[in-house]
C-alpha cells in the first residue's frame, strides 16, 4: 500500500479495539494519532496474520509491533506459566534491543495494579487487607551480549517469569536453545519479531535464526520489520521457511517536487525511501578538504540554522576512535564530543549513548556523536538535527538509516555526505534507489559557497588544519598510532564497498587522504608502494625522542628499543643469520624445484603406460565389438574418446599436434 507521511487518524479508529491502558500510554507519549505504517499493521499483526513491513526510517515501525504483542497477551485467556514466554522480539544490536526493551518496560510499568474481584471473607473482615501487588504481566526481558554473563538471563527470567523476551540473536539462541534449553518454555509463544530483518542477515545470523525459528511453535504469527526490506534472497529464504502467508506492507513516502518548465512551473509528486522532512545534501570536495569541509559544515549548521546535535559517521571504529582525540581543536567551542563504535565494551556504549542523549545540547553548546555504523539503525535518538556522512557507508543499506537517525517522526532535519572525485556517481547510484540528494557547495572560511570552478584552488586552512591534527599527535606517540591504525582500515574497508564500480581503491587520492588524517608520515602498506608522493611531506619528527604521553608504555618502548638496537657485533651475526637462511631457502627451493621434476616424469610415464594399456584394451574391445551387441550409451562413448586419442595420438607422432595439445586434450585419463 502508498500511503503519505501524514499522521492516518486516530487511534479509535482502528478497526480493533486497543486496551483502555494500552491507549492510556500512548496517548501520554504525546501520541493523539497513529502513523501510516501503524495504521496498517497494528489491525493485521493483531488479527493473526504474518507481516513483513517495510517503512520509512523514523515512521513509528516499533510501536507497531509493541502494541500488537502486548494486546495478544493480554488477550489470553489462561495466565503464562512463570517457565513460559509469550513473545520474542530480536534485532541486531545490544543497543537497538535494549531500546525496544525500555518501551515494552515503559507500558508494562503502566498497567493498572490487578484487583480482585471481590475479597475473600479473612480479607472482609482484616482491616490490613493485602492486595495482590504482583502485577499481572511480568516485565520484559533483556537478553544481550553485555558485561553479564548468559547464566545471569536465565536467574533474572526465573526470577521475573517474564512474558516477552527482547535480545540479540547469538543471546537469544544461547537463551532459547543452549544453556536455557530444559528450562524455557516456548509451547504458548505467540509473536515472533525480527526487527531490522534485512540486518539480521546482513549480519550472518541466517543459520542462528533458522535454529530458533524451527525451535519455535509453527502456530505462531511472526512480522518481520525494516525501512529496508529488499528482495534479497536470504531474506525470501526467511519468509518461505518463517512466515505463512504474510501480508506485506510498504508505506512509502511521497514529496513534491517542483520543475521548470518552459511554460512555467510544474509540481511533480515524487517517491522516496527517505523521510519527507529530511534535506538530504551532497557536497564534492577533494580528499585533503574533507576534514576542512566538514568543520566548516558544522559550524554553518550551527551558526545558521541553530542545529545543536550531530551525528557524524565514520567508516570505521579506528577512525572514529582517532578522530574523537583530534577533532576537538577544530569545532566551535563548548561543543560536547562523544564516540560510538563496535570495539567499545558494551557498558561504555551504554553510558555514551545515555550522556549524549541526555546532553544539553544547544547552539551555544553542540553535541556531536562520532559513531560507525553501530548507531545506524533504529536507534530513536532525540532531536538530532543534522547527520554528516564523513565517509559513505560501505553497505549502502545504511545510508538511509543513517540519514533516518534524524527528520523523524515528522520532525525536520538535514544529511549530508562527503563524496571525493569519482565518488559523485553516488549521488546518481542513490537516486535509482528513491533516494535523492542535492548539491550543496563548498564552504569558504567566511561561510560562503565555493563555486565549482574554484574546485581546484588550493584552500590554506587545509595545511591549517592539517598542521593543527599535526599538532596534537605530536603531543602523544599513541596518537600517531591511531592515526596510521584509523588511515588503514580506512583504506581496507573502502575496498569492501558495495557499490564498488564507484569506490574504487585505486581510484583514492592517498596523499589528500594522509593530509586529512594529519599523518605525520605515509604508513607502509601494499596499496601505497607504487603511489606518487606529489604534494607530501612528513612532519619533521625525532622517532627515537617521540614518546608515549602514557609513562607505563613510553617506559616499555624505551626498554624495547634499547634492546633492539643493535651493537656491531649484534649486526654480524644478524647479517650472517640471514646469509645462513637464504642458504637454506635456496637449498630447499632448489630440492623443491628437483622433486617437482621427478613427479612430473613419474606422472608422464604413468600416463603413457595407461595410454597403451587402453590402447591395448581398445583394440581387444573392437574385435569384442564386433562380437557382441547391446553396447551401453555410456560405454560407447568411452571407445569413442579411446579412438579419439588413438587418432590424436598419430598426429602427435606426425607432429601434426603437440604434446602439450595431447595433454590438455586427455589430462583427466
Ligand atoms: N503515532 C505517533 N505519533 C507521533 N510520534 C510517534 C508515533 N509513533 C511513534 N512515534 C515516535 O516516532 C519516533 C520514531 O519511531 P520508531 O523508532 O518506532 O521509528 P522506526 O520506524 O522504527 O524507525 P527506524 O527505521 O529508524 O528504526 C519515536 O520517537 C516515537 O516515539
Amino acid at each position: 500500500m502508498a500511503a503519505s507521511t501524514a499522521f492516518a487518524g486516530k487511534w479509535d479508529s482502528l478497526p480493533v479495539t486497543l486496551t483502555p491502558w494500552i491507549l492510556d500510554v500512548v496517548h501520554s507519549m504525546g501520541h493523539t494519532q497513529m502513523t501510516p505504517v501503524q495504521a496498517s499493521t497494528i489491525p493485521l499483526f493483531m488479527r493473526h496474520k504474518d507481516v513483513v513491513v517495510e517503512a520509512v526510517t523514523g515512521s513509528g515501525k516499533t510501536l507497531a509491533f509493541v502494541i500488537p504483542i502486548l494486546e495478544k497477551l493480554i488477550r489470553r485467556e489462561r495466565k503464562l506459566a512463570k517457565n513460559e514466554i509469550g513473545a520474542l522480539v530480536i534485532s541486531p544490536t545490544r543497543e537497538l534491543a535494549t531500546q525496544i526493551h525500555s518501551i515494552f518496560s515503559l507500558f508494562l510499568s503502566s498497567q493498572p495494579s490487578p484487583r480482585r474481584a471481590s475479597p475473600s471473607p479473612d480479607e472482609a473482615t482484616g482491616s490490613d487487607v493485602q492486595l495482590d501487588s504482583v502485577p499481572e504481566h511480568p516485565p520484559p526481558l533483556l537478553v544481550i551480549s553485555s558485561d553479564s554473563p548468559p547464566a545471569e538471563d536465565l536467574q533474572r527470567f526465573l526470577s521475573t517469569g517474564a512474558d516477552i523476551v527482547i535480545g540479540t540473536p547469538g543471546r537469544m539462541e544461547e537463551f532459547l536453545l543452549g544453556l536455557g534449553k530444559n528450562v524455557v518454555s516456548v509451547r504458548e509463544l505467540e509473536v515472533l519479531v525480527l526487527d531490522e530483518a534485512d540486518r539480521l542477515l546482513d549480519l550472518g545470523f541466517h543459520a542462528a535464526l533458522t535454529r530458533i525459528l524451527t525451535h519455535l511453535p509453527k502456530q505462531r504469527r511472526t512480522g518481520l520489520f525494516s525501512a529496508t526490506m529488499t528482495d534479497a534472497d536470504a531474506l525470501s529464504e526467511l519468509v518461505r521457511v518463517g512466515l505463512r502467508n504474510p501480508a506485506r506492507i510498504v508505506v512509502k513516502v511521497q514529496s513534491k517536487k517542483t520543475k521548470g518548465t518552459a511554460k512555467g512551473t510544474r509540481e511533480l509528486i515524487e517517491e522516496r525511501r527517505i523521510p519527507a522532512n529530511l534535506h538530504n545534501y551532497y557536497m564534492s570536495c577533494s580528499a585533503s578538504e574533507k576534514m576542512l569541509q566538514l568543520t566548516r559544515i558544522i559550524r554553518h549548521e550551527v551558526e545558521t540554522q541553530g542545529s545543536s546535535r550531530f551525528i557524524v559517521y565514520f567508516a570505521t571504529c579506528a577512525c572514529v576512535d582517532y578522530f574523537y582525540r583530534v577533532l576537538a581543536p577544530l569545532l566551535p567551542a563548548h561543543t560536547s564530543l562523544f564516540s560510538l563504535h563496535g570495539h567499545l565494551p558494551p557498558s561504555t556504549r551504554t553510558k555514551t549513548l545515555a550522556n549524549f542523549t541526555t546532553s544539553a545540547a544547544l547552539p551555544s553548546s553542540p553535541s556531536i556523536l562520532l559513531a560507525t555504523d553501530v548507531a545506524a539503525r533504529g536507534l530513536d535518538l532525540p532531536d538530532v538535527d543534522v547527520v554528516i556522512q564523513f565517509d559513505p557507508p560501505t553497505d549502502t543499506k545504511s545510508f538511509s538509516h543513517r540519514c533516518g537517525r534524524t527528520a523523524r517522526a515528522g520532525r525536520s532535519g538535514t544529511a549530508w555526505v562527503l563524496l571525493v572525485g569519482r565518488e559523485v556517481d553516488y549521488v546518481e547510484f542513490m537516486a535509482v534507489r528513491k533516494i535523492p540528494m542535492k548539491e550543496r557547495p563548498r564552504f569558504s572560511r567566511d561561510g560562503t559557497a565555493v563555486s565549482a570552478d574554484d574546485m581546484d584552488t588550493d584552500d590554506p586552512d587545509i595545511s591549517r588544519v592539517l598542521a593543527s591534527i599535526r599538532q596534537q599527535v605530536l603531543t602523544d606517540r599513541a596518537l600517531n598510532d591511531k592515526a596510521a591504525k584509523a588511515f588503514v582500515s580506512f583504506v581496507r574497508a573502502y575496498s569492501k564497498h558495495e557499490a564498488s564500480y564507484i569506490f574504487r581503491v585505486k581510484d583514492l587520492d592517498f596523499v589528500g587522504l594522509a593530509k586529512s588524517f594529519g599523518l605525520l608520515r605515509l604508513p607502509r602498506m601494499p596499496e601505497l608502494k607504487d603511489i606518487s608522493r606529489d604534494g607530501w611531506e612528513d612532519a619533521d619528527v625525532d622517532w627515537n625522542a617521540y614518546a608515549y604521553a602514557d609513562k607505563a608504555q613510553e617506559a616499555k618502548r624505551l626498554a624495547e628499543a634499547s634492546k633492539a638496537a643493535p651493537d656491531a657485533e649484534e649486526i654480524r651475526r644478524r647479517k650472517e643469520e640471514r646469509a645462513e637462511k637464504e642458504k637454506a631457502n635456496l637449498a630447499w627451493s632448489n630440492k623443491e624445484r628437483k622433486r617437482e621434476e621427478r613427479d612430473k616424469r613419474r606422472e608422464k610415464k604413468a600416463r603413457k603406460r595407461k595410454w597403451q594399456k587402453m590402447q591395448a584394451e581398445l583394440e581387444a574391445g573392437t574385435k569384442r565389438g564386433q562380437e557382441e551387441t547391446g553396447e551401453s550409451e555410456e560405454d560407447g562413448d568411452d571407445w569413442e574418446a579411446l579412438a579419439k586419442e588413438e587418432r590424436m595420438a598419430k598426429r602427435v607422432k606426425k607432429g601434426q599436434v603437440s604434446q602439450r595439445e595431447f595433454d590438455a586434450e586427455f589430462a583427466d585419463l
